[in-house]
């Protein structure tokens, strides 16, 4: 059987959030924020195992809030960058197959939901990368040089990209292997790697959920304790 690995990443430190703990081990309805996606992970039957990549320091604390879960196959420690905790859970998965599929998730987006995880497992039986997304509601514009609009997209194309990204491992190997090798590589996430570096492989999208929203700064709290309390009741 194929493999369907999580990896949920948690190696950020929260500078936005602005608190002394990292933001995905707050509490939000009473629970830490990372609890939250690794129980849809782990509930999900069409994934087989879970990998953490926490915070250098937060080790112990991951494991602690990863413990009840028994698809958590390991809690290891990431990097400076969300690219330095990618590669180390690549290097993790050294012994996986390239055909297995994985998928990287933000521990700080706490409300994926099984629907989410559906539509990345399905796009992967056709393509090798999938990114989730929802529409822009307000108008983006490019800005620079200088404080000046240079830009303006069509609304209707742009996107918002959320987690999880997902990949036969094999392609996001290889695209990983060829940044590496590209002294000016910066990234704020894994499908832009693999845009990057391989252009060629299609990157299907598929859709998100406002719910799906990534903590970042201290009133996206504000909107996780709520949406913490819908999902207790539901
Ligand atoms: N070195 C890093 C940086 C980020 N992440 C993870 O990538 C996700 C998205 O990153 P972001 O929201 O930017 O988290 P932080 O880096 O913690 O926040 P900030 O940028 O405000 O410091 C988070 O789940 C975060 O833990 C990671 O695994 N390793
Ligand atoms: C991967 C991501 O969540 C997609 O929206 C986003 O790019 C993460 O960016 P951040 O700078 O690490 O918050």
């Amino acid at each position: 059987m194929t493999p369907t690995v999580a990896v949920v990443l948690a190696g950020g430190t929260g500078q936005r959030m602005g608190s002394t703990l990292p933001k995905q081990l707050l509490e939000v309805g009473g629970r830490p924020v990372l609890a939250y996606s690794i129980e849809t992970f782990d509930a999900h039957p069409g994934i087989n195992s879970i990998l953490v990549v926490m915070a250098a320091g937060h080790r112990a604390a991951a494991e602690r809030v990863a413990a009840p879960y028994g698809s958590v196959r390991a809690v290891i420690e990431g990097g400076a960058t969300r690219t330095a905790s990618t590669l180390a859970a690549l290097a993790a998965l050294a012994g996986e197959p390239d055909d297995a599929r994985v998928l990287f998730h933000d521990a700080a987006r706490p409300f994926v939901d099984p629907g989410i995880v559906d539509r990345c497992l399905a796009a992967l039986e056709t393509g090798a990368a999938v990114a989730v997304a929802q529409p822009v509601s307000d108008t983006v514009v490019a800005v620079g040089p200088g404080p000046v609009v240079a830009a303006m997209p069509p609304r209707e194309s742009l996107r918002r990209f959320q987690t999880p990204q997902g990949f036969r491992l094999g392609t996001i190997r290889r695209a990983y292997e060829l940044a590496g090798a590209d002294a000016g590589f910066t990234a704020t996430d894994d499908c832009g790697v693999v845009h990057r570096y391989l252009p060629e492989v299609p990157i299907q999208v598929v859709e998100g959920g406002e719910h799906n929203l990534k903590v970042t700064h201290p009133l996206d709290l504000v909107v996780a304790e709520h949406l913490a309390r819908e999902r207790a009741q539901s």
